[in-house]
């Protein structure tokens, strides 16, 4: 029998390292991710975030470091991991000879209902991810937002501890993605940790309790939302589109009281300023020689927190 520890962590990583010949894609990575937590890698393309999701979900070991889900060690006990965790991968992994409800039903069959049970949860899951009235076309009929619905209803088919989301809203219209979010909220509620990967800082901040911000394989800071938008020290972003950037040079703005950072952004610059909203008119004033087109007064995103700390768009 398979040694097993009660997790109190859904998702338990400690020192993962993962290479790829002489490529290192995760850099020695510590994570948790508590039960019926809901928890974002976010970062750039390439940050490491599918990496780590992988070896999470057995497909590809560690090359280094520790990795326990659902209290399972994920290089010595993948048969066991698997049976715990439903995943969601960047690709469509639907089987495309299957109607919608098939995909569904085999699903729960291959983790071992019997055709009672499988028949009640295929039901169950279409009406709940709003497919029923498609239960019975071919995969390839569907839009992207019911592709990724019926891939989530698939993989928490069989109830699992832990569900894995890899980009999940990815290439969809917005009403997709808040439709999608919506299921997501459901699944929280019900209790089912998530673990998912985002670079959409909306994303990771609507849906999860806590983020951890990654970036050439290592995480750069982890904690809820609020706390790593608190922690920026930034308080304020003020945001300028000129005629004229050339005529208002980044220094004179850094040199502001209160200005901790100064982005070069197309057509104007984004100011990252520590004295709330009082201190914009010296803002506006120090910029006028570029003819202000466009102004904006918002407070930090986790974007600004990324940029702070790495000094670059978290968007490609
Ligand atoms: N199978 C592989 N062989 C070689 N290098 C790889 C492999 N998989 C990933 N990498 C490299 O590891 C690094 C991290 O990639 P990874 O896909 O984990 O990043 P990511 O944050 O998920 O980005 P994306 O959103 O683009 O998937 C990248 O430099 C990538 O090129």
């Amino acid at each position: 029998m398979a040694e097993r520890v009660e997790p109190s962590t859904a998702v338990s990583v400690s020192g993962l390292f993962k290479r790829y010949g002489p490529r290192t894609a995760v850099a020695g990575i510590d994570l948790d991710v508590g039960v019926g937590e809901a928890f974002a890698l976010l970062g750039p393309n390439g940050a490491g975030k599918t990496t780590t999701v992988n070896v999470c979900t057995t497909r590809s070991l560690p090359s280094g470091g520790r990795v326990r889900v659902a209290g399972w060690d994920v290089a010595s006990q993948g048969v066991r991991v698997r049976r715990d965790i439903g995943v969601v991968t960047q690709h469509n992994t639907l089987d495309r000879s299957c109607s919608v409800e098939q995909n569904l039903y085999l699903h729960c069959r291959l983790f071992g209902m019997g055709h009672r049970s499988a028949r009640t949860r295929t039901v169950e899951l279409l009406e709940t991810f709003r497919l029923a009235s498609r239960a019975r076309v071919d995969p390839t009929r569907l839009s992207g937002g019911m592709v990724q619905r019926l891939q989530i209803a698939r993989a928490i088919a069989h109830r699992p501890r832990v569900l894995f989301l890899d980009e999940p809203t990815t290439g969809l219209d917005p009403q997709s993605r808040l439709s999608l979010w919506e299921q997501i909220d459901l699944l929280r509620r019900e209790g089912t940790s998530v673990l998912l990967t985002t670079h959409h800082m909306e994303e990771a901040e609507r849906l999860c309790d806590r983020v951890a911000i990654m970036d050439h394989g290592r995480v750069l800071v982890c904690g809820t939302p609020d706390a790593l938008k608190r922690e920026c020290g930034v308080d304020t972003v003020v945001a300028l589109t000129l005629a004229d950037p050339s005529a208002v040079p980044a220094a004179r703005l850094s040199a502001l009281a209160h200005v901790r950072s100064v982005d070069t952004v197309e057509g104007g610059y984004r100011i990252g300023t520590t004295a709330g909203q009082a201190h914009v008119a010296q803002i506006v004033t120090a910029a006028l020689d570029g003819t202000i087109l466009h102004l904006s007064v918002t407070e930090p995103t986790l974007e600004t927190v990324f940029i702070t700390l790495t000094g670059r768009e978290l968007r490609d």
